[in-house]
């Protein structure tokens, strides 16, 4: 693709002294990606007590924080991660990201520059806004090179796109596929929908406007019985979509992103599940009492991972097909249930709680 490195240079450090780009991402857990603004002193003292108990804390210094704060906010995320012990640095329950300013914006040098300085050992995933292209990430990735090299870094940082933008939509596989870099994306449904000139005010989550009406049923005299049911749609489904495909193809993790009705956790949780059953790994958590939801939905059930188990022993060498309660399992059923297994044996490594869950479960034959 034009542009694009060829396959030969595609893991080569883009500085000298930076180090070598990974050949495969991290699958470490990251159901909850939770924001805080470090120039809120009262977020901020939330920050260590957190440590463990949300798998990513992000420290946010673009959009929803206010203009002057912006350095305030850079100089606070420097301070609370030196300030955090076991907070970031490729090890330990938390993994700590940022999200920096726009690239066009006249705060994202200086982010780049003092965070990886400051805290680049710490700072697992830099999470980029409103990418349009692979050329965004392309600046990004050779500037975190050579603020890798000069730092000394011996573990190369990782970056995560926001698709916000109809443009970012179409390019979304030139953008998964730009570095080795790229750890995953997450949807950004509120600049995207006025980027698409969207009739919606929200951040996240569906409209009551959006739907399907059923056909209307006729009496023998063409009389309509009763009045027609509407179902409401999810607006965010194409793109989640989209983005499930673009990640599995790459490599690299899709992720929900923001639901702002903080005081709606019923439909925050069903759009969470949504993007869960699709495929998404995790969500973004505005607030404290969104992350137990994130917790809860973005780890498999219980009963989800006891049929799956049953599943992978029934079907013995996983190959032939089995019946289990009158249902037909083959080799593609196995596979689906060898997701949820990994998931759980996965998440129980970081989860004591869910460890305990998933340790008592039976199979039985
Ligand atoms: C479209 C996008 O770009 S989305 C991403 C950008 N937006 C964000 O990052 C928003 C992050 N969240 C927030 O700013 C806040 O949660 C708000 C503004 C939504 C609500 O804040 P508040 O009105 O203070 O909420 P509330 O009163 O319920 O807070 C309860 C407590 O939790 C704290 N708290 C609120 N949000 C957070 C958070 N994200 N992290 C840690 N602590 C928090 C508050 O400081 C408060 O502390 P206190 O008990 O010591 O007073
Ligand atoms: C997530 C984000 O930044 C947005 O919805 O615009
Ligand atoms: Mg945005």
């Amino acid at each position: 693709m034009t542009g694009q490195r060829s396959p030969k240079d595609f893991f080569r450090p883009l500085a000298v002294g930076a180090p070598e780009p990974l050949r495969e991402v991290p699958a470490r857990p990251s159901r909850a990606i939770h924001f805080f603004d470090p120039s809120n002193a009262k977020m901020a003292a939330k920050v260590p007590q957190m440590v463990g108990t949300v798998d990513v804390l992000l420290g946010n210094l673009e959009d929803a924080v206010k203009a002057d704060n912006k350095e305030a906010a850079r100089h606070g995320l420097v301070q609370i991660a030196r300030d955090t012990a076991n907070l970031g640095g490729g090890s330990g329950p938390t993994q700590l990201w940022t999200r920096i300013n726009a690239l066009d914006s006249p705060w994202v040098l200086d982010d780049l520059t003092t965070l990886v300085a400051e805290i680049g050992d710490q700072l697992d995933v830099v999470m980029v806004p409103k990418v349009q292209g692979a050329e965004d990430i392309h600046y990004v990735d050779r500037l975190l090179a050579q603020l890798e090299a000069r730092a000394g870094l011996t573990r190369p940082i990782l970056v995560h796109a926001i698709l916000e933008t109809a443009r970012g939509v179409v390019n979304i596989e030139e953008i998964c596929g730009a570095s080795p870099r790229m750890q995953g994306l997450s949807l950004g449904p509120a600049d995207l929908a006025a980027d698409r000139r969207m009739k919606t005010t929200r951040v996240g989550g569906g409209h009551p406007g959006y739907v399907v009406r059923e056909d209307p049923v006729l009496t023998s005299d063409n009389v309509e019985t009763s009045q027609r049911r509407t179902y409401q749609q999810d607006l965010w489904h194409y793109t989640i979509a989209r983005m499930v495909d673009a990640c599995a193809m790459h490599g690299i993790y899709p992720y929900y992103g923001p639901f702002g009705d903080i005081s709606d956790p019923v439909a925050c949780e069903d759009q969470f599940r949504n993007a869960f059953l699709l495929g998404c790994v995790g969500t973004w958590t505005l607030h404290p009492s969104q992350i137990d939801i994130a917790r809860r939905v973005f780890s498999p059930s219980v009963d989800d991972v006891r049929h799956a188990r049953r599943v992978v022993a029934a079907m013995g060498d996983g190959t032939g097909a089995v019946m289990l309660d009158g249902k037909m399992e083959d080799d593609a059923s196995l596979k689906q249930c060898l997701v949820m297994v990994e998931l759980a044996e996965q998440l129980a490594g970081i989860d004591p709680e869910l460890k305990e869950q998933y340790d008592a479960i039976e199979v039985d034959a």
